[in-house]
């Protein structure tokens, strides 16, 4: 197991005021390869969980793993099997990039040749060539979110945590970051935190969502479609205008009928109504001609609205 959360919960604790349940034993695992979105609102627990799991903070109790070790007792080995991009990307603006990833690899214990063939790799794989002989503080955000990454990755580790990677890029660089965390995602274990359903949608199959510290959905993006309200959405579009709509009041499970105009109806059902045959059997028995019929895919940000509804502080 890649990342391995087991009970975590985390209480952030002030003089004179209750303590703050941030994360609530919460547990989830991430398999060798995968690339997991970790999705919440805000506030909902992504930043403290990935602390952890970096051996940044304790935890008040439970236990992660990563590649095996654990963060509390093996923090040395966690860090040499993680690289990190921190929420906000901290990084030295007076620095060049080369001169920042040359401290980076040293603080990894790489040296000399192996480390000058590193930074060069790692400026190859982001995307730095042009920039490379830039100090950071003359970088666009796009541009500094690449050297956040190669720092996280210069040590070859075999598993990434990238906190909010993509927040504060115009759309142009985010699709060149997600395009190198795709990248990068072939041969690693990513676990990334976004609070846009998109996000999650352009670059993985599995989704962990969290609100107010507790996990309420961890799947893949297709089951969790399914799995939503239970409901399966058609539109039906017949050739001549339908007389009389309430007969398709008569298709089994049906919730809710729409019209669209122009002869098309959204038509809601309970998911193992069969709907699009029952459709075609109505058609035929009423004389209709169905000239068109959709299955509509489950709007991912309903869903994440859904789950999230009750999402203010604890
Ligand atoms: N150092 C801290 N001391 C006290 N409370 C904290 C601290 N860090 C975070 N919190 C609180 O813990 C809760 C979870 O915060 P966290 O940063 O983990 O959320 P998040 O999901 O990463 O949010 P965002 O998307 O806004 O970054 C929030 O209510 C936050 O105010």
């Amino acid at each position: 197991m890649s990342i391995l959360v087991q009970n975590l919960t985390k209480l952030y604790t002030r003089p004179g005021a209750p303590a703050q349940r941030a994360v609530d034993a919460i547990s989830f695992a991430v398999q060798p390869g995968e690339i997991v979105g970790f999705l919440g609102p805000n506030g909902a627990g992504k930043s403290t969980t990935m602390k952890i799991a970096t051996a940044y903070l304790p935890p008040t109790e439970g236990t992660v793993q990563v590649n095996g070790f654990d963060v509390r007792t093996q923090s040395v080995d966690v860090r040499r099997n993680l690289g990190y991009l921190p929420e906000h990307n901290p990084l030295y603006l007076d620095m060049y990039v080369k001169e920042f990833l040359h401290v980076a690899g040293s603080l990894h214990g790489l040296r000399g040749a192996v480390l000058r063939q590193r930074i060069t790799e790692m400026i190859d794989l982001v995307g730095l060539q042009l920039e490379q002989r830039k100090k950071i503080g003359q970088l666009s955000k796009g541009y500094r979110q690449r050297v956040g990454l190669a720092q996280a990755l210069i040590h070859n580790p075999p598993v990434l945590i990238l906190d909010e990677p993509t927040t504060g890029l115009d759309p142009n660089q985010l699709t060149e970051i997600r395009q190198v965390i795709r990248t990068i995602g072939r041969e690693k274990t990513v676990l990334f935190s976004t609070h846009i359903m998109q996000e999650v949608e352009a670059l993985c199959d599995r989704v962990i969502i969290i609100n107010r510290g507790r996990i309420v959905a961890d799947g893949q993006l297709s089951a969790l479609r399914e799995t939503s309200d239970g409901s399966v959405a058609v539109v039906a579009e017949f050739e001549q205008e339908l007389a009389d709509v309430s007969v398709l009041n008569e298709l089994p499970g049906i919730r809710h009928i729409e019209a669209m105009g122009e002869n098309r109806y959204r038509l809601t059902a309970d998911r193992d109504s069969d709907l699009r045959a029952a459709i075609f059997r109505l058609a035929a028995d009423k004389n209709l001609t169905l000239v068109g019929l959709k299955q509509q895919e489950s709007s991912l940000e309903g869903i994440f609205r859904e789950l999230t509804k009750t999402n203010s502080e604890p």
